[in-house]
């Protein structure tokens, strides 16, 4: 069960992976939205580009309404400064720990939301056998073994790969009916809770090129993916597919429903990047808590350097605050107005 926070309360920023940009993208994301929305930035300290002003915090209400002078900091010790583009393995307990504390703080309703700074998974596996292969699923174990479904969204487009971290050669044993099931449920009932889409319409991908081309060039279409839909639409679903996966993403094709459900990683993920890697956001769907990410990860080439682009951290912020407040409203109807 997650408390409901109060509106002034922050949003978590945890570090991520201290060698990577995170911590630069989001002091840069403060400076943007700092004078607007309360933010908590949960790391080492040492890490924040040099000159960033923070100042440090024992307990999440101190850092309440918006501080534009200076970064409100949960501050830990990872033992040892960064070093851009290199990570050191004695930091990465130190990352988990940052994130499971952000999620303690929102499950506890002393934050509103926690937006992820990008990890290195490598990193964490190498470091601290991290046992999850992303945020996604760590996230889902920290809110009690909860399904949950990966988002990216911009403006343009919304996108929900039905599987994630996995290798290619395992997704069509890894695609079942329950998983399929589950991913479009998620997806529909977030677009309408977190998005305030009334009538959800989702595209969903096919697996094979073609979408099989009628059992030509694959079976799992005509076997498992479309008589699903066919049980959901029967439900009240409202779905197109399987489609093939190369021309759902074309302007037209995009215009025609809310969000796309694809089978694997790539499938979701590349149109979106090509689309708008600068604005996008990763949300993880199906969590009793909002949390956002950057679309981007490490980029250890220009860490330390000044050049990376906060835009996605920035949108991550301000998906989460929106969604925090569709929840809040959400709360506060059905308590009659009183939360
Ligand atoms: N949410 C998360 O924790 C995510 C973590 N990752 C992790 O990041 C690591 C590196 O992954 P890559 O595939 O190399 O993707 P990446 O997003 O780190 O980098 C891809 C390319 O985009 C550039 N780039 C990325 N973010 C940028 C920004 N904000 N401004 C300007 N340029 C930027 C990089 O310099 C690089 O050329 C991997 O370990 C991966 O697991 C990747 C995606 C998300
Ligand atoms: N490719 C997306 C990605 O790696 C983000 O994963 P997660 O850490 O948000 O689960």
């Amino acid at each position: 069960m997650t408390a409901v926070a109060a509106p002034g309360a922050p949003i978590v920023i945890s570090c991520g992976e201290p060698a990577g940009i995170g911590p630069e993208v989001a002091a840069d994301a403060w400076r943007v939205l700092g004078g607007d929305m309360a933010l908590l930035w949960i790391g080492d300290p040492r890490h924040l580009p040099s000159g960033t002003p923070y100042r440090e915090v024992t307990d999440a209400a101190q850092a309440h309404g918006p501080c534009p002078d200076a970064l409100p900091v949960l501050a830990r010790d990872f033992g040892a400064p960064r070093v851009p583009g290199t990570p050191n393995p004695a930091h990465a307990q130190g990352v988990i720990d940052a994130i499971a504390d952000g999620v303690g703080l929102v499950m506890a309703g002393a934050a509103r939301a926690i937006c992820t700074a990008p990890i290195s998974k490598a990193a964490l596996i190498d470091g601290a056998d991290f046992a999850y292969p992303g945020h996604t699923e760590f996230l889902a174990a920290l809110a009690g073994d909860v399904p949950v479904v990966m988002m990216l969204a911009c403006t343009e487009l919304r996108v929900v790969p039905a599987t994630i971290h996995i290798p290619l050669k395992d997704v069509a044993a890894a695609l079942t009916p329950a998983v399929l099931r589950d991913t479009l449920r998620i997806t529909r009932d977030a677009l309408m809770r977190d998005f305030g889409v009334t009538a959800p319409r989702i595209a969903v991908a096919g697996l094979n090129p073609h979408a099989g081309e009628d059992g030509k060039m694959g079976t799992e279409e005509r076997e498992m993916i479309a008589p699903l839909l066919d049980a959901l639409r029967a439900e009240g679903f409202d779905l197109a597919g399987p489609l093939p996966g190369d021309t759902m993403f074309h302007a037209a094709a995009r215009a025609g429903y809310d969000a796309a459900v694809c089978m694997y990683h790539d499938q979701a993920l590349i149109p979106i990047k090509t689309i708008d890697f600068a604005g996008g956001v990763n949300v993880t769907l199906g969590l009793p808590f909002v949390r956002t990410s950057p679309d981007h990860g490490t980029a250890y080439g220009i860490a330390g350097q000044g050049v990376a682009d906060a835009t996605s951290m920035i949108a991550a912020l301000r998906m989460a605050r929106d969604m925090a407040d569709a929840r809040m409203g959400a709360a506060a109807g059905a308590s009659g107005g009183s939360i």
